[in-house]
């Protein structure tokens, strides 16, 4: 409208008509003000409708990397990576939904300038479809940045994973007393060098290309000014229609290279927006799954493992070998073996975190993987060697272990005093944990320990109890309660609900308590049976027993 009023007012000052020309004036002073008025009150629209959306996707994100019941994706290389790109898609959302609605009005301008174009000569239009030109060319730059970014997501991940070692406290301790700081700085240079060489490399291939479509469109630009003049020197254009034809085919070329920076954006959103639909698609379809048979109140059978091999999602080592094995119901068991032996593997198996590369896990009867995993989370209470800091108040830290009870100060007091530790004593319910809030407390690692066991022993009913190196964060004192503890709640569980309690300690006068003893070694079952029965045999427990027994009567 401003160039068409500028195109007018110059053929009206040409032919003197001063009252044809204010009116002009009038009209392109107008259509300027409002353009400006109607970008602001759009932009706050824009601002409102980018913020709910980005919230509606960084919930969406949540849901998905949350939403698979097994570990198997999160131990997954690829699915970290990709992951890792939502991450960035959702950063972009905001942008993304401005971009969005800005390619919408441009479009609509572009569309107006042609027909605009079309009153001088009515081939000047082509002048916008030269102009798309650079769109297509710009849109394949922009895919072919794309992939090479998704190429180089390994590298990303290995530089975002040294920046949060440098940014941890408790790395930081380590980096400093060893010396490492350097070693790692020079990792995260020739990552980085790795990486930008990589996207510079493209960047310039890329903007060649960019280039050879601006250049067509410069080509096209430069013919239609010329035939412009051609046709007001041929007297069948007006020098208002050459004014208006330059004013709109460079308003043409800023509304093109706008387009092709807005369509790059939408683009990328477009393909964010697609990873997150197929992300959707798997995780619903893993959680999709068969309707869940019951588990009994009691447990009779207790738990079997029939020929049960397992391997960590991208990996080719075998970390559980058929392994054949029967836990009476009511049972207390400890698992012992060397460092890698799949201790923890195994409990993460009983637990359904992980399903069974082959073979099946059988509780009282029932195929595990025929039960809904969050049936059998419920029946299950764990505390495991990794256990989480759950940074909120002392009541919410272990009422989360039963969330029916997430705000009743009782049963979270009763299971704090069930870890047979003094924390109920040194800390109030409503403590706020950790150093993340301002009036939040730091605990010791055996202190943050028990809150963890607490947690686990919120459920009640528990047809598996899992306590991985329960000791490992103790003092001696502190042991020896939570071996009372471990073996209070071991014979409650047995008692209630034929649970089988089942634990792992590098302590042999701990695993001598135990009913039953398992003994791996490089993913298998080498020996099992009770404390006197495996001495007796005279295997691999009796060598593990009698070289404790010998370091402590040196002692
Ligand atoms: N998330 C994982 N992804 C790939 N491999 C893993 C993973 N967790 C463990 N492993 C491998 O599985 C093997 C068994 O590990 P696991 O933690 O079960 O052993 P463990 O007997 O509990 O050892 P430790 O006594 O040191 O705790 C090891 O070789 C380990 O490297």
């Amino acid at each position: 409208m401003v160039a068409l009023g500028a195109g007018r007012l110059v053929d009206a000052a040409i032919a003197g008509d001063v009252g044809t020309a204010t009116g002009w004036v009038v009209v392109a002073a107008v259509a300027l003000t409002g353009e400006l008025m109607l970008g602001h009150f759009a932009h706050l629209y824009y601002f409102e409708l980018a913020e709910v959306t980005d919230e509606e996707f960084n919930r969406e994100l949540l849901r998905l990397v949350n939403g698979p019941h097994h570990l198997d994706r999160a131990d997954d290389p690829a699915f970290a990576d990709r992951v890792d790109l939502l991450r960035q898609d959702v950063m972009q959302v905001r942008t993304t939904v401005q971009t969005g609605l800005q390619l919408g009005a441009t479009l609509v301008q572009t569309l107006l300038t042609a027909v605009v174009l079309a009153t001088v000569a009515p081939w000047l239009p082509l002048l916008a479809l030269v102009a798309v030109v650079p769109v297509l060319l710009g849109r394949r730059a922009e895919s072919g940045l794309q992939q090479t970014r998704e190429a180089q997501s390994p590298t990303t991940r290995s530089i975002r994973a040294l920046r949060r070692l440098a940014a941890n406290p408790v790395s930081q301790k380590e980096i400093r007393l060893s010396g490492s700081a350097d070693f790692l700085v020079d990792r995260q240079r020739a990552l980085l060098e790795s990486y930008a060489g990589a996207m510079s490399r493209a960047d310039v291939r890329y903007a060649l290309l960019r280039s050879g479509g601006q250049l067509a469109f410069g080509v096209a630009y430069a013919g239609a000014v010329v035939g412009a003049f051609a046709l007001a020197r041929a007297g069948r254009a007006s020098v208002g229609d050459v004014v208006l034809t330059i004013t709109l085919a460079t308003q043409l070329s800023v509304q093109m290279s706008a387009g092709v920076e807005l369509l790059g954006s939408v683009h990328r959103a477009a393909a964010g927006l697609r990873r997150f639909v197929a992300m959707r698609t798997e995780v619903e379809a893993d959680t999709a799954l068969p309707p869940s048979g019951p588990l009994p109140a009691r447990s009779a059978d207790g738990i079997r493992l029939s020929h049960v091999s397992f391997r960590y999602p991208g990996t080719d080592r075998t970390v559980l070998d058929d392994v054949d094995l029967h836990l009476p119901a009511g049972t207390s068991v400890a698992v012992v073996g060397e460092n890698g032996a799949g201790k923890s593997t195994l409990l993460k198996l009983l637990a359904g975190l992980y399903r069974p590369t082959s073979g099946q896990v059988l509780v009282s009867g029932a195929d595990l993987a025929t039960v809904s995993p969050d049936r059998w989370f419920e029946r299950t209470a764990a505390l495991y060697q990794d256990f989480a800091r759950v940074e909120l108040s002392l009541q919410h830290s272990v009422g989360i272990g039963r969330l029916e009870d997430v705000d009743a100060p009782g049963p979270v007091r009763h299971a704090l005093s069930r870890t047979g530790a003094p924390i109920a004593d040194e800390l109030a319910v409503e403590d706020v944990l950790g150093l993340g809030y301002a009036d939040g407390r730091d605990l010791s690692g055996g202190q943050w320990q028990n809150v963890g066991f607490a947690r686990a022993l919120m459920r009640s009913d528990p047809l598996l109890l899992v306590l991985d190196e329960p000791a490992a964060a103790l003092d001696a004192l502190a042991e020896q309660r939570l071996v009372d503890a471990y073996q209070a709640n071991a014979a409650e569980v047995a008692a209630r609900v034929g649970g089988v309690t089942l634990f792992v300690t590098h302590r042999m006068s701990t695993v001598r308590l135990a009913d039953r003893i398992v003994v791996l070694d490089a993913g298998r079952v080498v020996e099992h049976g009770t404390h006197a029965d495996l001495l007796a045999a005279d295997g691999r427990y009796a060598e593990l027993w009698s070289l404790q027994a010998r370091a402590y009567a040196e002692s």
